[in-house]
């Protein structure tokens, strides 16, 4: 079969070829042979969503669907953080023009993942909460490696995710359990995120992870690459129509909620027990 084709050329090595160094903090590497691009992000040491993170995701994204590559495969260089999600250090004290910047930076690069015209797919071969969740459910598939946790804990900061991250967590699961999950904040082992059907696959490495991603858009090899996208753009427009009508009441939303004292008390504690977590080791 052609999938298992490519995702075997793809797991072998393969010719791949770097087309993207510019970008400090993602790198691009497209195989040659299979035509399909890994998107690696590289922000130690877990991979927080900072301003120059998503800047740099959002051109390598850019980059990607201007080469006209096959497919689109997200995954992480950190060998146990897919991503720790948005950058709390954006959230906590913050200079109110970089957040301004950093959130309208957020809600256009979710725009490009989530409407990306090329087939999408997310190896989670590491933790992945909230934001990081938001990246791979944005994402067409998913596989994820074990002993790892993935889920949009943003109640237990003190936050309501947006519509649009509901959005994303909304198109992967179904509304009871998508309901259930975010008003307790819950985090997913991936065992039970494969049950629920956060995840669609496992598997035991990232090599394995990223040859199953081939798989996956390898399935698309024989299907009409313009009546493909169309069909996917479809699927998705209402959701990103939604921010898009919405985009400067979302990000006053946001400067408000993030200059709430309560709130900058709460991620205080947060971070302090991040840190505390890291003494006692
Ligand atoms: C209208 C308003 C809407 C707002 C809605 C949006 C709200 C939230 C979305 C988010 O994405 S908020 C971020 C949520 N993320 C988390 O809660 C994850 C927190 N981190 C962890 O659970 C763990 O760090 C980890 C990812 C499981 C990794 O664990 P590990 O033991 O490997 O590493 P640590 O020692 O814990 O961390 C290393 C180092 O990184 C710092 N750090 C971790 N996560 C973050 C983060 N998200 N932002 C900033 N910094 C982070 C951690 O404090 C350590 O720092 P140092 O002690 O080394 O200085």
């Amino acid at each position: 079969m052609l999938h298992t084709n490519l995702s075997r050329l793809l797991a072998s090595g393969g010719p791949k070829r770097l087309i993207s160094t510019v970008n400090k903090l993602t790198t691009v590497e497209v195989n040659d042979k299979t035509g399909i691009a890994i998107l690696t992000m590289n922000r130690p040491p877990v991979n927080g969503l900072n301003l120059e993170l998503l800047q740099d995701l959002k051109s390598s994204i850019d980059e990607i669907e201007g080469n006209k590559s096959r497919g689109l495969i997200l995954t992480s260089s950190s060998p146990t953080i897919f991503s720790a999600g948005l950058d709390i250090l954006e959230m906590y004290k913050p200079d109110m023009d970089r957040c301004r910047a950093f959130w309208s930076q957020l809600q256009e690069t979710w725009l490009a993942l989530y409407g990306s015209s090329v087939p999408t797919a997310a190896a989670i071969n590491g933790h992945s909460p909230a934001g990081g969740c938001l990246l791979a459910t944005s994402c067409e598939y998913r596989v994820m490696v074990p002993k790892f946790t993935i889920g949009l804990n943003e109640t237990q900061l003190g936050m309501i995710a947006p519509q649009w991250f509901m959005s994303a967590f909304l198109s992967v699961l179904p509304q009871r359990e998508a309901e259930r999950a975010l008003n307790q904040g819950r985090m997913f082992t991936t065992e039970e995120a494969l049950r629920v059907g956060l995840i669609d696959e496992t598997a035991n490495s990232k090599e394995e992870a990223i040859e199953k991603c081939a798989a996956f858009i390898g399935t698309f090899a024989k299907v009409n690459p313009l009546a493909r996208s169309l069909t996917k753009q479809q699927f998705r427009a209402a959701d990103l129509q939604q921010l898009k009508n919405g985009r400067k009441e979302d990000l006053e939303k946001f400067l408000f909620t993030v200059s709430q004292p309560a709130l900058q008390k709460g991620l205080g504690i947060y971070l302090e027990g991040l840190k505390k977590k890291v003494k006692k080791q």
